[in-house]
């Protein structure tokens, strides 16, 4: 079972995660992306999903035509930030 970071792990990653914020509405690590198109933000969608699957941990997120929004929480930690959600995150700085 993921277990939650302190706020000061998840601080410390977080400066090392460009682009990338805590939502305290949420609990999760936060990012919104802008692409040209739909066909673009979907893709990146997939690619996304595929980088989940291999890592077993899987986004929130709202797209709406060329805007997508990321929100990266643990459900198995208590909806918080874990180890997990750093990890997917730098997975998906490295699709950029
Ligand atoms: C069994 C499976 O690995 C778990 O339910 C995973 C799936 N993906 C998940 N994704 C997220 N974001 N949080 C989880 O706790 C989680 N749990």
């Amino acid at each position: 079972m993921p277990s939650a970071l302190t706020s000061h792990e998840r601080d410390d990653a977080l400066t090392r995660l460009s682009g990338w914020a805590f939502d305290a509405s949420r609990n999760a690590l936060y990012r919104r992306f802008e692409f040209d198109d739909f066909s673009e933000a979907f893709g990146f969608m997939t690619r996304i999903a595929l980088e989940a699957e291999k890592c077993g941990h899987h986004p929130e997120w709202l797209n709406v035509y060329n805007r997508l929004e990321i929100w990266l929480t643990t459900h198995d930690a208590g909806n918080a930030v874990s180890a997990l959600d750093i990890e997917l995150a730098t997975r998906i700085a490295a699709l950029i």
